[in-house]
């Protein structure tokens, strides 16, 4: 049995941290979160409110937060990570040792290149004698800090490790389900984002409903193609973690890859869209190691690079668009297949 009332810390102090962080707070585990900004760490402290991420939404007065990322690591057994993949392992890299027999989990959708990383690969590569997990699924932050019905996954081979994160987070609303597919269930976190940027765009420029559903099933086939080549389970990406974050992310308008992908549909340039955003857009870097990878291991990823094109080599839409439209014509679900008999790393 795992102790919910053994000390918890949230590293990242932004929607998701925040979020978390107070989740756990209100179902009365001890938490304490880590954030760097000294003004937003009194604000929280003071008046229960994170102004700059979750305006407007009361936090549990239980919720600890300290700007100290030592003495938030040191008073918990269990960690969650919640830094934007530009800056994890640079956190990571100032707290490595730390971590030793410490329980760890990633929520970070993103990527790390050169190497293609995944989160968890980072944290195993910053702090060995860490135990990794890695959390992901269709989870709005501000749903969530709304009390709405949600699900998410733990991933990872340390089934001991995947208990004590359902029993701390798993609450009257939200179900918490268990994998040993780390690789893939991080992976779909990531991909699904890029998507969510052409769902955006196609939302600012009035596409239809049988569009969007197109994109959406197109972008599961091409997600799932690539990662049964890269040898992660293809199940995962029927699961929450795979078509369950693929439908939100490319369905709410409060994704902020969707945002960043509705600017560019309406006009604006990237810059002007992630600046007007102020928070993470994960797809625009995962776009970028992405369109390198399948390239470097030859996997067919038509909206992948349709997107790259108009986002970095400024290539008008309509060309783009017409390209994708008169591309061969193959088969519905040639990635089931592969499906049955895929390679499973994880
Ligand atoms: N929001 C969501 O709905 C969900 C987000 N995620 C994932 O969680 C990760 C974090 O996202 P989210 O919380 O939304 O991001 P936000 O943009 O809301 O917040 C980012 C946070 O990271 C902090 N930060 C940035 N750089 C550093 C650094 N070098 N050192 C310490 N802190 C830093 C920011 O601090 P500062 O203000 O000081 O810059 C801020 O607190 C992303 O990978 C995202 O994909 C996963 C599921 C849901
Ligand atoms: O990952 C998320 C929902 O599951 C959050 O998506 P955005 O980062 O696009 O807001």
């Amino acid at each position: 049995m795992t102790d919910r009332k053994a000390p918890v810390c949230v590293l990242g102090g932004g929607s998701f941290g925040t979020t978390l962080a107070n989740l756990m707070a209100a179902e009365g585990v001890p938490v304490t979160l880590w954030l760097r900004d000294a003004k937003v760490a009194r604000q929280i402290a003071d008046n229960h409110e994170n102004p700059r991420y979750l305006p407007g939404f009361r936090l549990d007065e239980r919720l600890q937060v300290t700007t100290d990322i030592e003495a938030a690591i040191a008073s918990a057994g269990l960690i969650f990570l919640a830094i934007p993949s530009s800056a994890f392992r640079s956190v990571l890299q100032s707290v490595g040792p730390l971590l030793a027999g410490k329980q760890v989990v990633s929520t970070t959708k993103g990527i790390e290149q050169p190497g293609f990383l995944m989160m968890s690969q980072i944290v195993e590569q910053e702090a060995p004698a860490a135990r990794v997990a890695v959390l992901s699924g269709p989870n709005l932050a501000k749903e969530m800090a709304a009390g709405e019905l949600t699900a998410t996954v733990v991933a990872s081979e340390d089934e001991q490790l995947c208990h004590a994160v359902q029993a701390v987070l798993g609450g009257p609303n939200l179900r918490v389900y268990a994998s040993q597919d780390r690789y893939g269930v991080e992976l779909g976190g990531a991909l699904k984002n890029v998507y969510a940027i052409i769902a955006g765009m196609a939302s600012a420029l009035g596409m239809g409903e049988n569009t969007k559903a197109m994109l959406i099933t197109r972008a599961l086939a091409e997600m799932t193609r690539f990662a049964v080549h890269m040898g992660a389970n293809p199940l995962t990406f029927l699961g929450l973690a795979g078509v369950g974050d693929l439908i939100v992310t490319c369905t709410s308008a409060q994704s902020r890859n969707f945002q960043v992908g509705y600017a560019l549909g309406k006009g604006e340039t990237l810059e002007e869209g992630v600046a007007r955003l102020g928070q993470v857009a994960e797809g625009v870097n995962t776009l970028k190691v992405l369109k390198q990878k399948s390239e470097e291991e030859g996997v067919y990823m038509p909206l992948v690079t349709g997107l790259h094109a108009i986002v970095f080599d400024k290539q008008p839409l309509p060309v783009v668009i017409g390209k994708l439209m008169s591309a061969e014509q193959k088969t519905d679900v040639e990635f089931a297949a592969v499906m049955s008999a895929g390679p499973i790393k994880s």
